[in-house]
């Protein structure tokens, strides 16, 4: 067993969704792991085969909100194009990747940030990686697509491969993504198209991260502080271990990653939807490899107009619902503004 222990002081911590926990233990260990959903079921003829896979779900959904998937049907060769743009991305002069600095569109999660530029847990020194993200693009939409609506991106001028290499892995989990939507409705015991209408134009962004070798401890420094995603549920394909699951006992569990599977992560507007029935599990990266780490999260969320009302089947006269309901655009700019300040501001978000 693999365990990596520090003494550490119990330590307060904010999230950017507003709450706070707090850690009691910075080791981590692979006495525990997430659930290994075999999700080929998904694209089975028969309601049975999707509902006992949705069975199988919605209690991973519930206990960890965290899950590998295997035999998802995308064609890795994809995923694998999308590491080798990343690599060359980031081998890039930092004056040319700072050319699509994110604080160009405050607004927005979008473009690049540079190593060391944020501080998710208020550590002494502020998380190790570097990263690019872009936004969904509904002119590249595989199955809605929709070229009247202008996109909302930074590309740097003249990378022609690196656009369309991670464009057109992102159109494949954007498929991907809708048909677990589906899984995910047949989750909570609702009819299979529930969430279809809210998906049509989904909040769909991608990033690539680089996380180098950590040689400082961790418990002054992680590659990505302590923290939850923001929409439905998250995506990840990673190349090596790293990432790191709070379980309910407040030990961190190491996430061994599985060859051809993702990662599969509930957030906090599911979360929030589903009353607390599902759960977004806090989550961090600190990479101890002896080598540099890459991973590609896609975060998959309902369009920006969705009115986050809760789900039918999660609340009752016993159990109201616990949440301000707000449209999902007006969720995600909340969530941008806090992210962006994170760190930059010494804990004050
Ligand atoms: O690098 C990873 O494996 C996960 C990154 C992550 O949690 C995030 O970007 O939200
Ligand atoms: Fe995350």
């Amino acid at each position: 067993m693999a365990t990596t222990t520090t003494a550490t002081e119990p330590r307060r911590i904010t999230l950017s969704n507003g709450k706070s926990f707090t850690v009691t233990s910075n080791s981590s260990s692979n006495s525990e792991s997430i659930p290994l959903i075999d999700v080929s079921r998904m694209y089975s003829e028969k309601l049975e085969d999707r509902q006992a896979l949705a069975e199988e779900i919605r209690n991973a959904s519930r206990e960890i909100g965290f899950f590998t998937i295997v035999n998802h049907g995308v064609d890795m060769k994809l995923a694998k194009e999308a590491f080798e743009q990343a690599k060359l991305f980031f081998a890039r002069p930092l004056e040319e990747k700072m050319q699509v600095c994110t604080d160009v569109m405050p607004e927005e999660f979008c473009g690049y940030h540079p190593m060391e530029r944020y501080n998710w847990e208020g550590s002494k020194r502020k998380d190790l990686h570097e990263a690019f993200n872009w936004n969904y693009n509904a002119a590249r939409d595989p199955d809605l697509p929709d070229t009247s609506i202008p996109e909302i991106n930074l590309w740097p001028k003249g990378a022609i491969d690196f656009q369309e290499k991670l464009c057109t892995y992102q159109s494949a989990l954007i498929s991907l993504a809708r048909k677990l939507t589906r899984i995910f409705a047949l989750a909570l015991h609702l009819p299979e198209d529930a969430f279809d209408d809210f998906v049509r134009q989904p909040e769909a962004g991608m990033r690539i991260l680089r996380y180098p070798e950590q040689t400082a401890s961790r418990d002054d420094q992680t590659g990505i502080g302590s923290h939850t995603d923001v929409e439905c549920f998250t995506i990840v394909t990673q190349d090596s271990p790293g990432l790191e699951v709070l379980s309910k006992s407040g030990g961190w569990i190491k996430v061994q990653p599985v060859k051809d599977a993702f990662v599969v992560n509930i957030a906090d507007c599911f979360m929030r939807q589903t009353n607390d029935f599902f759960v977004s599990t806090i989550h961090r990266v600190i990479n101890e490899n002896g080598k540099e780490r890459y991973s590609v999260p896609f975060f998959w969320g309902f369009n920006r107009g969705t009115v986050l009302n809760p789900v039918v089947t999660c609340v009752s006269e016993e159990n109201p619902n616990k949440y301000p309901v707000m449209t999902a655009g007006e969720y995600y700019a909340w969530r941008t503004k806090r992210q962006k300040m994170m760190g930059m501001s010494d804990r004050t978000a």
